[in-house]
């Protein structure tokens, strides 16, 4: 049986008193879309950095493409593709220096950086801009470029959290190409996002709340076993209770 690409058992993350993640379990496959859902503080961030390799859990075990959170994040990290809810592109270089600097921290050859850089710019359309500063470029173009950077090493798992925020409906449709585009090819994709019709895209989806998670499964069955009309009306009901009945 193939491996899950993400497994994370009881995964738990306190700070002082208080629980931001709380014995999270679940297997994510590999060439899967999992939605990583929950309301803002509900503890998305915190998971994902555990995951990355960026943060100790408190508890549980968790393992990413094979590799252990806690002995072999090192390896993780360079398994991995992530594009952090603050952009990791910089500001002050230029998109192909960007390129160039993330192809170099990923150990990537000069050719391979020439090669690859050149067909993503291509494929993104910004070859002419390859010399613009990126804090010039639209956001719509820094996001789908933070994605393609992510991806440069040919990464088994990507994590965007939150990778859409703030575009218009065109650009996250766009955005979203290079995500099915991206699992077809066989890399495993974990995304968040606040946006309920993205969360309808996604091969399967958890609803986070309060560090926990309420529901998982694939957004049809999850609406089946909830009676709901949408994944909206679903997280609506499990992460603000209050609200729905209020
Ligand atoms: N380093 C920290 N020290 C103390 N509390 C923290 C720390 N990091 C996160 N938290 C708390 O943990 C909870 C979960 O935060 P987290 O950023 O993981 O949520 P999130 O689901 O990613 O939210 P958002 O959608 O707003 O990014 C929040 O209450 C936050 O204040």
């Amino acid at each position: 049986m193939t491996a899950p690409a993400i497994e994370a058992r009881g995964l738990t993350r306190t700070f002082g008193a208080f629980t931001a993640v709380d014995h999270i379990t679940f297997d994510v496959w590999p060439g899967e879309v999992f939605g990583f859902l929950g309301a803002n503080g509900a503890g998305k961030t915190t998971a994902i950095r555990m995951l990355t390799g960026l943060l100790a859990p408190s508890g549980g075990e968790a393992r990413v493409a094979g590799f252990d959170v806690y002995t072999e994040s090192e390896a993780i990290k360079r398994a991995i593709g992530y594009m952090s809810q603050r952009f990791s592109l910089y500001d002050d270089l230029t998109v192909g220096e960007n390129v160039q600097l993330y192809g170099g921290i990923y150990d990537l050859t000069d050719a391979e950086i020439r090669d690859r850089a050149a067909a993503m710019l291509e494929r993104l359309g910004l070859t002419a801009h390859r010399r613009a500063r990126v804090r010039d470029i639209p956001l719509g173009w820094k996001q789908k470029l933070a994605f393609s950077v992510a991806l440069l090493h040919r990464p088994r798992v990507v994590f965007l959290d939150e990778p859409t925020s703030g575009v218009d409906p065109i650009v996250r449709r766009q955005f979203w190409e290079m995500i099915y585009e991206a699992a077809h090819a066989g890399t495993t994709v974990f995304v968040t996002t606040h946006y309920m019709d993205e969360a309808e895209y996604c091969d399967r989806i958890s609803i986070m709340v309060a560090g926990r998670i309420e529901a998982c499964g694939a957004p049809a069955d999850l609406k089946r076993e909830f009676g709901v009309e949408s994944v909206d009306e679903l997280f609506v009901r499990l992460a603000r209770p209050a609200e729905a009945t209020g």
